[in-house]
């Protein structure tokens, strides 16, 4: 499944400050985007509201569904469904192994056949290079740790991948295997990608790139030019 974007009059406000305003956008289903701009911007701000886990005034609609129309239950529902959110702390279960943390959410939250979950998120793991390893991912470097992270989003087969700078704690090398194998699984099942990075490498493989400053969006077109 794939879903398309579209936010209207989209606010958050902190106290006095308002962190991000979109009069409007629309994303295509199906569309890769990045998300740059500088520290305090308001990018992570844009995801969190696009997820549906921050308060925003105004309309964030994936296909015919509005988020700000959801009850807090049946937008976490929609969430858990649709959703694959890699953050930045990648909140692993430190005790356990890759394959227990690629699946464990996925087993949760969805409906769907218990060894058909467990056999995508072993998949996942394996197309991103991921040990196939018992061990728990304490023992994990940055780098592996990040892969799980992103393994463990796509394990439920979402419509929507949201990240924010999944290629951050990598070095070039692995970076650029991880862009590789991310975009490819992405664009495979035609997924909406919404990525955070500053990695051009990253960017270049995209669709559009948004910049936001001060809160407020602005298009791209060109990538390195940053
Ligand atoms: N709950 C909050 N109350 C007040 N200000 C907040 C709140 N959450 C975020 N902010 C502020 O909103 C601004 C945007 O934060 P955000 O995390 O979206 O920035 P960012 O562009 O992702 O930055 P970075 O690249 O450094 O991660 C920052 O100045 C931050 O301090």
């Amino acid at each position: 499944m794939s879903l398309s974007l579209n936010l209207s009059d989209l606010t958050v406000v902190a106290g006095a400050r308002t962190l991000l305003r979109v009069p409007s956008l629309s994303l295509p289903a199906g569309s890769l985007i990045g998300v740059r701009g500088p520290s305090g911007a308001g990018k992570s701000t844009l995801l969190y509201a696009l997820s549906g886990l921050l308060a925003a005034k105004g309309s964030v609609r994936w296909g015919q569904t509005d988020l700000a129309q959801l009850s807090a239950e049946r937008r976490t529902a929609f969430r858990a469904a649709h959703m694959g959110l890699i953050f930045q702390d990648y909140l692993l279960f430190e005790e356990l192994s890759p394959r227990a943390n690629a699946s464990l959410a996925a087993l949760f939250s969805t409906s769907g056949d218990r060894a058909q979950v467990n056999a995508r998120a072993a998949d996942r793991l394996d197309r991103l290079g991921v040990p196939r390893d018992s061990r728990s991912v304490a023992s994990f470097s940055g780098g592996e740790r990040q892969r799980v992270a992103v393994a463990r989003a796509l394990a439920t087969d979402p419509a929507i991948l949201l990240a924010d700078e999944p290629t951050a704690s990598l070095d070039r090398p692995a970076a650029d295997q991880l862009i590789d194998d991310l975009v490819a699984l992405v664009r495979d099942s035609g997924k909406t990608l919404i990525a955070v990075s500053h990695d051009l490498h990253l960017l270049d493989r995209l669709d559009r790139v948004l910049t936001i400053r001060d809160g407020q969006l602005t298009d791209d077109t060109r990538v390195g030019t940053a």
